[in-house]
């Protein structure tokens, strides 16, 4: 949670409360419609205004406020409201037909310009119930809306981002120009709510009443009813338990049925859970409220900083989040959820049918070290996927305003090492296999040493105790590894919880909302699909759109297949794991048309919002989740990459950037040959001069022969200049890419050099004086070359006297080396006093432009003071 913001106690009494109080207004939430109406201005021109759910009247006293004298404000609430000026006011139910006929009562045959809805049911009850009920209200309101606005009015609703949300803004679009979702800043960033301002209203003759019944609108919440925690659904709460494999959650924003950003969670969660990245991703804080977990904080493992960690889950950094990873570990292996000797009898097991051989072990060290590269290649490649993945995450995120459930990121693998997949051993077995023994993850989530089946038979490798000091580390490479796998998948989740960030990024794309039109706009033929063919022929239009080839089916039928496998077992084939990713990968990029089971839900939602204009464009959506598949068998290393160099040049296409190759991590050793570097080194310079500091110095020393080339390259090989960064874990690269690197001293004079270089620059005139003063010189320059040809012109004339021809040459001349401006005609001052006095019109005897003036001219002595006092300023 925000620091500033608190959502219980003295926190709520914000800077917007005590404005509220100084200015007046009944509630708070009246700046929410003044930032609302500062953007979309609708209030300024509205005649008619209809407020539901008004009490106690903040809205009301906005609209008074800001709306023209003998407007009509109408205002309705459960709740009584006090009388305010110029607003009608009734007690009433907005969803009733009363509330309907009370305001056409008031109304007569006015149109409203603008209908407001603020409306939030009593909270209280269950979050799931008080979700439901706010969109239903949300369409209730749009209902009346529809009935009382004028074509081209403004309807301005709360919603809460919740499942409904996708399917609201849907309905909002066939019925509404633009639509656009919106969060002004009075609006706390710890509520779950987001205002939806739609203008432009269609009016269309005739409504489906289908639009504007939440049977139809959220026909898919049957299946998603929220039973709390962390989104798992009512409707699914079945197969959740029965395939508790399929369970997933939901990761575009808000948890269902969670609209506080603030969540607390148990200790045990985190420690006993199978997904402890999860927990820390999705909550602020880890309490210790049982005994039990108060006991965990008194033992040995449970450092002094953990704690510290725990509190504010919000501001972990790379090494504190690792911290809370491996006090987890060793907490879980206090507790005997986890033990060591678990691992090493694991490993032991594999031991024992190994026999000994001298040129064995030979094989095993070269293997060791082919691993170990093929470790750091693949920790290269991930970390680039990694990337890759949530790039194309934000791009899709810049598609969308808000959070949405449309069954796109109901898998993990995107975000990175998402918790199924991070504990999926397609990933983490290949890289981290040291001789025989795999890596990976057991069932609690736990790091275990496996042996392979195939392998230990065959034994050749493990002819070395497991527990040397090689082994070892080759496990603690490959826990950094995964931690670092960790880290990114958390950090990914944190940007993904980050309200500020979505609604940045909705903001940013507001612009594109508004070129969306709605299905209507898809018809090619442009017919009015609202009045001809309503709901059903829309619904249908989604539909038809977005059915796939025959494939669809059977691909269907591989994702619940593979996604039907055991994941935390480590006898899944790599194949089979590798088919799982990919398919499953599909699955979440392209949703497929016409299927049952557990997915109907989330894939018609996906319909409604792969539906948009954007995404039909995106063709090759497989192409690039097939992409982003990574191969890690090293054998097929030459095909994978040929299929992704392929599977790129189509993304390219399809606008996905491509992450730069990155550098290899060997060691940087210096290429006297390297020409090409020569040159671009050599051109920066050109460009550039000396910029820095350090390299001011150094041409210093080097132009008074305090030091010398050699001298240059013996400094240029010190203690940071030849580090191995082989297996080092990307947090650790990234501290020392900052700090680990050579100070160079500057000098005082170095610095002054560029100060006063910086100096002179900055008073150099700006382009546009510049420019201007060039026109100024050019215009100069031709006029006389004009004024020199006239008078050679002038000259050759023979029909005129000498002295003429001068007195016409020096007439020209004088024009032509003028300044070009018209010299303003002077103005005759004329006292008005005497004859003058009282004269209307020009006064006798006054010849060209004048001015009547008093004789203390104390008139235009004011104003040639305030002149030259302008002038001043502007200089
Ligand atoms: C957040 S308040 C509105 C605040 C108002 N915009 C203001 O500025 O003062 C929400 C209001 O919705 C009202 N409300 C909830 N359900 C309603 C319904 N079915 N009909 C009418 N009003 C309703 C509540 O009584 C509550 O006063």
């Amino acid at each position: 949670m925000a620091k500033g913001q608190k959502k219980t106690g003295k926190g709520r009494l914000d800077k917007y409360y005590k404005l509220a109080k100084e200015q007046g207004f009944r509630a708070r939430s009246a700046f929410k419609l003044i930032q609302l109406n500062k953007k979309y201005a609708f209030l300024e021109s509205a005649r008619c205004v209809i407020d539901l759910c008004a009490a106690p009247g903040g809205w009301l006293q906005v609209a008074s406020k800001y709306m023209p004298a003998n407007s009509i404000i109408v205002g309705v609430d459960l709740d009584p409201i006090k009388p305010i000026p110029r607003v009608v006011t009734f007690t009433s139910d907005i969803t009733t037909p009363q509330c309907r006929n009370l305001i056409r009562g008031e109304l007569k045959d006015w149109k409203a310009d603008v209908v407001l809805h603020d409306g939030a049911p009593n909270v209280g009850t269950a979050w799931v119930q008080d979700a439901y009920s706010q969109s239903e209200l949300v369409l209730m309101s749009l209902k009346l809306a529809v009935e009382f606005l004028a074509k081209g009015g403004t309807f301005v609703t709360k919603v809460f981002r919740s499942v409904d949300y996708n399917n609201l803004i849907w309905v909002f679009n066939q019925l509404f120009g633009k639509v656009e979702a919106t969060k002004p800043p009075s609006s706390r960033n710890v509520s779950a709510e987001i205002f939806v301002v739609c203008r432009d209203f269609l009016a269309p003759k005739h409504i489906d009443p289908k639009f504007l019944d939440p049977k139809h609108v959220f026909k898919d919440l049957a299946s998603t009813t929220i039973v709390g925690g962390l989104g798992i659904s009512a409707g699914n709460a079945e197969s959740n338990v029965f395939h508790p494999e399929k369970k997933r959650r939901h990761r575009d924003g808000y948890a269902d049925g969670d609209y506080t950003l603030f969540k607390s969670i148990d200790a045990s969660a985190f420690i006993l859970g199978d997904d402890p990245v999860t927990v820390l991703g999705s909550g602020n804080k880890i309490s210790f409220i049982s005994e039990e977990e108060s006991r965990w904080l008194s033992l040995d493992v449970t450092a002094a900083d953990v704690k510290a960690n725990c509190d504010d889950l919000k501001v972990l950094g790379k090494g504190d989040f690792k911290a809370l990873l491996k006090w987890r570990l060793a907490l879980r292996e206090e507790l005997g959820l986890a033990s060591k000797s678990r691992i090493i009898e694991d490993a032991t097991e594999a031991v024992e049918v190994v026999e000994v051989i001298d040129e064995d072990q030979e094989i095993a060290e070269e293997l060791e070290r082919l691993n170990a590269e093929a470790a750091a290649r693949t920790k290269r490649e991930r970390r680039k996927a990694n990337e890759i993945k949530t790039r194309t995450i934000q791009r899709m995120q810049l598609q969308m305003t808000a959070p949405l459930d449309i069954g796109l990121e109901q898998t993990d693998a995107t975000l990175g090492l998402g918790q199924d997949d991070m504990f999926d051993l397609g990933r983490v077995d290949a890289p981290k296999t040291t001789n025989n023994a795999t890596f990976t993850m057991d069932d609690d989530g736990d790091a275990v040493l496996e042996s392979s089946d195939e392998d230990s038979a065959d034994g050749a490798d493990d002819d070395e105790p497991l527990d040397s000091e090689d082994e070892r580390e080759n496990k603690l490479t490959g826990l950094e590894a995964e931690l670092d796998g960790l880290y990114d998948a958390y950090q990914g989740r944190l940007r993904e919880r980050d309200a500020k960030f979505k609604v940045k990024e909705a903001r940013r794309k507001n612009a594109e909302r508004e070129e969306w039109s709605g299905i209507q706009a898809q018809n090619s033929d442009g017919e009015d699909s609202d009045e001809e063919g309503g709901w059903d022929v829309v619904q249908d239009a989604k539909v038809n759109d977005h059915s796939n080839s025959s494939s669809d089916s059977s691909d269907e039928s591989d994702i619940e297949e593979a996604e039907a496998l055991p994941v935390k077992t480590g006898k899944r084939t790599r194949v089979d794991r590798e088919f799982a990713s990919q398919t499953t990968k599909r699955a979440r990029l392209t949703p497929k048309a016409g299927t049952s089971g557990p997915y109907t839900s989330t894939t018609a939602a996906a319909k409604v919002w792969f539906a948009q204009d954007v995404f039909s464009k995106v063709d090759g959506l497989d192409d690039i989740s097939d992409s982003e598949s990574f191969n890690v068998d090293e054998n097929s290393d030459d095909e994978a990459s040929s299929a992704n160099a392929d599977d790129q040049g189509a993304s390219d296409e399809e606008d996905f950037e491509i992450v730069p190759q990155e550098q290899d991590d060997g060691m940087d050793i210096w290429d006297a040959n390297d020409e090409d570097e020569d040159e671009k080194t050599q051109s920066n310079l050109r460009k550039f001069g000396l910029l820095t500091p350090e390299a001011v110095t150094l041409a210093q020393q080097l132009v008074n022969r305090q030091t010398n080339k050699t001298q240059l390259i013996n400094d240029g090989f010190n203690r940071y200049s030849l580090n191995s960064k082989e297996g080092l874990p990307s947090w650790f690269l990234d501290d020392e890419a900052k700090n680990y690197k050579l100070n160079i001293p500057v000098t005082k004079e170095a610095m002054s050099a560029l100060r006063a270089k910086q100096r002179a620059l900055d008073a150099r005139p700006i382009k546009k004086v510049a420019e201007a003063k060039a026109r100024k010189k050019f215009k100069a320059a031709q006029r006389l070359d004009k004024a020199m040809k006239k008078a050679e012109g002038v000259n050759a004339t023979t029909d005129i006297s000498e002295k003429d021809k001068a007195q016409q040459i020096d007439k020209l001349m004088r024009k032509g080396m003028s300044s070009g401006q018209k010299v303003k005609k002077e103005i005759k001052l004329v006292v008005a006093k005497g004859g003058n006095k009282g004269v209307k019109g020009r006064p006798k005897g006054v010849k060209g432009r004048y001015t009547m003036v008093d004789s203390r001219m104390k008139k235009e002595l004011r104003a040639k003071k305030r002149k030259e006092k302008a002038s001043r300023k502007r200089k």
